[in-house]
């Protein structure tokens, strides 16, 4: 039986430390080709974001494409700054994000990786969530990028971590089990 699903996944990111730490989770079981498409993100849940973002990207690549979105989720503020982290981050800073807590107790956060594949223009994306559940510290550790300096698991900020340690607890790791169990179980 043929499929659409492709041996040589097409991941769509400009991000080169988010395509760095999805091909060392998925090691030689699924190769990555990467495009960087610059994609207007829409505003809405992360799921809304998520499948947009990934419809759009088929569209342009006109093909097989996987798109990735990270989310933030800070609970005193509600879910916020969310999937919008991205704008929080390169606007504060990490030491910025750790003083938004600052009026709350609670320091408790989720991070949230949601991974889309679409078989091609037209094609309902399919999604891939993962989620760790960690807290907001004041920076530490050398190691990482983004947030991890300030999102604390365990006792450990992800950017005190070896890389490898991070790729077992970390969201984008869940995120990638769910795509390699359903890509085991989809003939290929
Ligand atoms: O494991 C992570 N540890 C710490 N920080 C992280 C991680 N993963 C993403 N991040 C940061 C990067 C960016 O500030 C935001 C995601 O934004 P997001 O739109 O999903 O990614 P992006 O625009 O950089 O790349 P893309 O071309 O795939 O959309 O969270
Ligand atoms: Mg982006």
């Amino acid at each position: 039986m043929s499929s659409t699903i492709p041996t040589t996944i097409n991941f769509i990111t400009g991000n080169k430390n988010k395509l760095a730490e999805t091909r060392a989770i998925l090691g030689d079981v699924v190769q990555l080709s990467n495009q960087n498409i610059e994609i207007l993100e829409v505003q809405g849940s992360l799921e809304e974001i998520a499948r947009d973002k990934c419809q759009k990207a088929a569209i342009e690549a006109n093909g097989p494409v996987l798109t990735e979105d990270s989310a933030l989720e800070f609970r005193a503020l509600k879910g916020l700054p969310g999937p919008y982290i991205k704008w929080f981050y390169s606007a504060l800073g990490n030491d910025g994000l750790y003083k938004l807590l600052a009026a709350y107790d609670d320091k408790a956060a989720t991070a949230v990786c949601t991974f889309a594949f679409s078989a091609g223009p037209g094609v309902e994306p399919r999604l891939f969530q993962g989620y760790t559940e960690g807290k907001i510290v004041q920076k530490r550790g050398q190691g990482g990028f983004g947030f991890d300096p300030i999102f604390e698991v365990d006792g450990q900020t992800y950017a005190e971590m070896s890389p490898t340690y991070k790729n077992t607890v970390s969201e984008r790791f869940k995120a990638l089990e769910k795509l390699q169990n359903w890509l085991r179980n989809t003939t290929v």
